[in-house]
């Protein structure tokens, strides 16, 4: 579970995140959806403890700052960021040392194969397309095997096979039972995905749903009727 008390992040003077709360229960997916500069990637990137925040972030009950809590979430960064000098395999190996994750070599093939990087293992860091580094940074978050899971926009450059693929992941880890959070600004990108959607704009959640209220609903113009903006 996944669990945001009062979050507030500044840089300088703009307030980028605004007695933000929110809660995503056990096996369930949440999404932060809105537009560019709402403050979604602030929000993750303050769980993920990049950034200095007011508030409280709870991990599976455990404050986010603690170890205990670092230990079990995975986070896909928007940006991808390589180590220049490890190889693909390296990367993941890197990841399973770190977190003493008991990730087999034959799930972490079976992973290589399914976002068609088997044949890539090899490559370094800096011979990557910027599509590749992202599914290799989302093999690494896969690694931990996570409890908890954050994805910045996670599909935005990658393949139509990938998105397909990281797709039937995110159902995947939901019957597992671990807490998955995706920030994305496309809305068709997450129709068949989500249990909890928090809308976001200039800093604040505007409006949040649960997939069993909303009912036959149309998702667009409920999101648009929030945003005041048109349907496309
Ligand atoms: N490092 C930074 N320094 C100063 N301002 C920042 C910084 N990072 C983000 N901001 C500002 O904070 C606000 C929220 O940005 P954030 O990246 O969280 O938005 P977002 O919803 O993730 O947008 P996008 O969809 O474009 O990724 C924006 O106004 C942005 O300009």
């Amino acid at each position: 579970m996944l669990e945001i008390q009062e979050l507030s992040k500044s840089y300088g003077k703009h307030l980028a995140v605004d007695r933000v709360s929110f809660f995503v229960p056990d096996g369930q997916v949440g999404i932060l959806l809105g537009p560019n500069g709402a403050g979604k990637s602030t929000i993750i990137k303050s769980i993920a403890g990049l950034l200095r925040y007011q508030g409280r972030i709870g991990i599976q009950g455990m404050s986010a700052r603690t170890l205990e809590a670092r230990k079990i979430f995975g986070y896909v960064p928007e940006i991808p960021a390589m180590f220049d000098a490890l190889t693909v395999r390296e990367h993941v190996e890197y990841i399973r040392k770190a977190y003493d994750s008991d990730i087999t070599e034959e799930e972490v093939q079976a992973l290589f194969q399914r976002f068609e990087l088997a044949d890539k293992q090899e490559k370094l860091g800096n011979e990557l397309s910027k599509g590749m580094m992202q599914k290799v940074s989302i093999c690494c978050a896969l690694a931990i095997k996570p409890k908890v899971i954050l994805l910045d926009e996670p599909m935005v450059g990658l393949d139509p096979q990938a998105i397909k693929e990281l797709k039937k992941i995110v159902l995947e880890l939901k019957e597992q039972g671990v807490t998955v959070l995706i920030s994305t600004h496309m809305l068709e990108m997450v129709e068949e995905l989500w249990d909890v959607m928090f809308v976001m704009d200039q800093s604040h959640i505007i409006g949040s749903y649960r997939k069993e209220d909303v009912g036959e609903k149309d998702l667009d113009d409920l999101f648009f009727e929030m945003t005041g903006g048109e349907k496309r």
